[in-house]
């Protein structure tokens, strides 16, 4: 049987703790099929971003084309999207699809634990007018959901942290949105899958929690250890 298709539309991280990595890794660990349309390159490791590169907008939209026209597709979720032009052209293309939409989480990557500032002031505008509007679930950070206004939309999931002890939490809230549209496109509905994605971030960061890996806040873990016999 195929598994589930799910796209990500979000940008590399060199460090491979958050964005594309993050959510191609957790596909993978939820048995899905995970495709990816890149729209941005960052220069980032665990102690923060040194450069980010816009990936044109023709270029986005390109890649999903491609995707669309080719796979089955029955979730997209979005990260870092770089550029207003990208989101609305994006919801435009997203909001004129034919037959059953994929189901849409929007994990809108404004500001990363660093503190770098991941989307300006016309990103958070065209989320506002174009993007939220059309998603399934919304899942911003406090200081995301402080950025975009504090939207009172029924859409609109507020990620809070948590108990676990832990400064290996890089790319928790990649790891969990992806985590999400892997749960809705297996066939969950949006409170089992927001359930089970806490309680898979959760069970990653236990995992991850000891790793020393870096000179910053380290990647939470994506895929579960193999046992030595699983491994040779
Ligand atoms: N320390 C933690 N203990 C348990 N769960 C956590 C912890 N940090 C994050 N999570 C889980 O990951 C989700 C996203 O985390 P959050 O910190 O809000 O994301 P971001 O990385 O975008 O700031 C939370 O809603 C929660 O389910
Ligand atoms: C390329 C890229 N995308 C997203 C983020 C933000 O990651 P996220 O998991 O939401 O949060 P932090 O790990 O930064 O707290 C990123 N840093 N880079």
């Amino acid at each position: 049987m195929n598994p589930p298709v799910v796209v990500t539309i979000a940008g590399t991280d060199s460090g491979g703790a958050a964005g594309i990595a993050a959510d191609l890794t957790t596909f993978a660990a939820l048995g899905v099929h995970g495709a990816c349309v890149v729209t941005a390159v960052t220069a980032q490791d665990t102690t923060g971003v040194r450069a980010v590169h816009p990936v044109p907008t023709q270029m986005v939209l390109a890649q999903l084309d491609a995707v669309l026209d080719d796979l089955p597709v029955a979730a997209i979720k979005t990260g870092m999207l770089a550029s207003p032009e990208t989101v609305v052209c994006l919801s435009t293309r997203l909001r004129g699809l034919s037959g059953t939409r994929p189901r849409l989480v929007v994990d809108p990557v404004l500001v990363a634990t660093s503190g770098a500032v991941l989307g300006s002031a016309e990103v958070v505008a065209a989320y506002r007018e174009h993007l939220l509007p059309i998603a399934d679930v919304v899942t911003p950070n406090e200081d995301e959901f402080d950025a975009l206004g504090r939207p009172d939309l029924a859409n609109v999931l507020v990620t809070r942290g948590g108990d676990i002890p832990t400064t290996n939490d890089h790319g928790t809230g990649c790891t969990h949105s992806s985590a999400l549209a892997a749960y809705l496109a297996h066939g969950l509905d949006r409170a089992t899958a927001a359930a089970r994605a806490d309680a898979f971030v959760a069970r990653q960061l236990h995992l991850s929690k000891d790793w020393t890996l870096g000179r910053g806040r380290g990647p939470v873990a994506h895929l579960h250890p193999l046992t030595p016999g699983e491994i040779a």
